[in-house]
């Protein structure tokens, strides 16, 4: 699906509202990634088609070096070999990259790599792994949903596996395409074959749950904002 179609069904639907939509059709157990994968920038949601990548533990152990040694290690041959991200090259914009990644405290995501996926207009990342420079990818604005913070690099420790593949992330399958959408409650997976019909019934629960606010804005005197407009 083309991401023109993704935004007219699902710019301003809520985790919640996909939710719902989902249970409409009568696919309740499905979709929630594990409620451990978390905004990491506070207020920040997004949505698009998924863009997979898996990771995978390393058996590389570096030699002892000196840092020099280490220098021309990491950046000729880590870097080079085994941290490497073809995938940014495809990312088409408004994707999500959704990586699965193993739980070794790895901070895999970065300011650096985020603004990369960002230049090539990635709409956002989710990992079942983690993130660093957290500060400055809160600043870059660039939503990431992730299990952890983490301070260490991947060298000797996370290797680039795969993309373009069916992964598991949070206990949920996600196959390239499929729809993430990703709030403060979380991310949600919409398999592609329903992105349509679970839009409509979310989009329906959502116009049904504004009514019903924007009447007590009212009985408050409050102005109405965008979350009953
Ligand atoms: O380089 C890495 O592996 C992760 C990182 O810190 C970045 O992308 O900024
Ligand atoms: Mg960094």
């Amino acid at each position: 699906m083309e991401f023109a179609e993704i935004e007219s069904l699902y710019t301003g639907l809520r985790v919640a509202d996909v939710r719902d939509g989902m249970d409409w059709i009568g696919l309740f157990s499905k979709g929630s990634v594990a409620r451990s994968i978390r905004p990491l920038i506070p207020g920040s949601a997004t949505f698009g088609p998924a863009l997979t990548v898996r990771g995978r533990g390393s058996q590389v152990q570096p030699e002892t070096m000196t840092p020099e040694e280490y220098t021309e290690w990491a950046r000729n041959y880590w870097y080079k070999k085994m941290h490497i991200e073809p995938y940014a090259e495809e990312i088409t914009p408004g994707d999500v990259l959704v990586f699965e990644s193993p739980d070794l405290g790895v901070g895999q995501l970065g300011s650096n790599n985020t603004l990369k996926f960002r230049t090539h207009g990635a709409n956002g990342a989710v990992t079942s792994g983690g993130c660093r420079d957290i500060d400055e990818v809160r600043l870059q604005g660039f939503p990431v949903f992730a299990q952890y913070i983490n301070q260490t690099m991947t060298q000797g420790r996370l290797e680039y596996d795969s993309h373009n593949i069916p992964v598991t992330v949070g206990n949920v399958l996600v196959r390239p395409g499929d729809i993430v959408v990703a709030d403060g409650d979380g991310v949600i997976v919409v398999p592609q074959q329903h992105a349509t019909e679970v839009a409509t019934y979310a989009r329906q629960e959502l116009e049904h749950d504004k009514d019903a606010r924007r009447k007590m804005y009212a009985e408050l005197g409050w102005e109405p904002d965008r979350s009953v407009l």
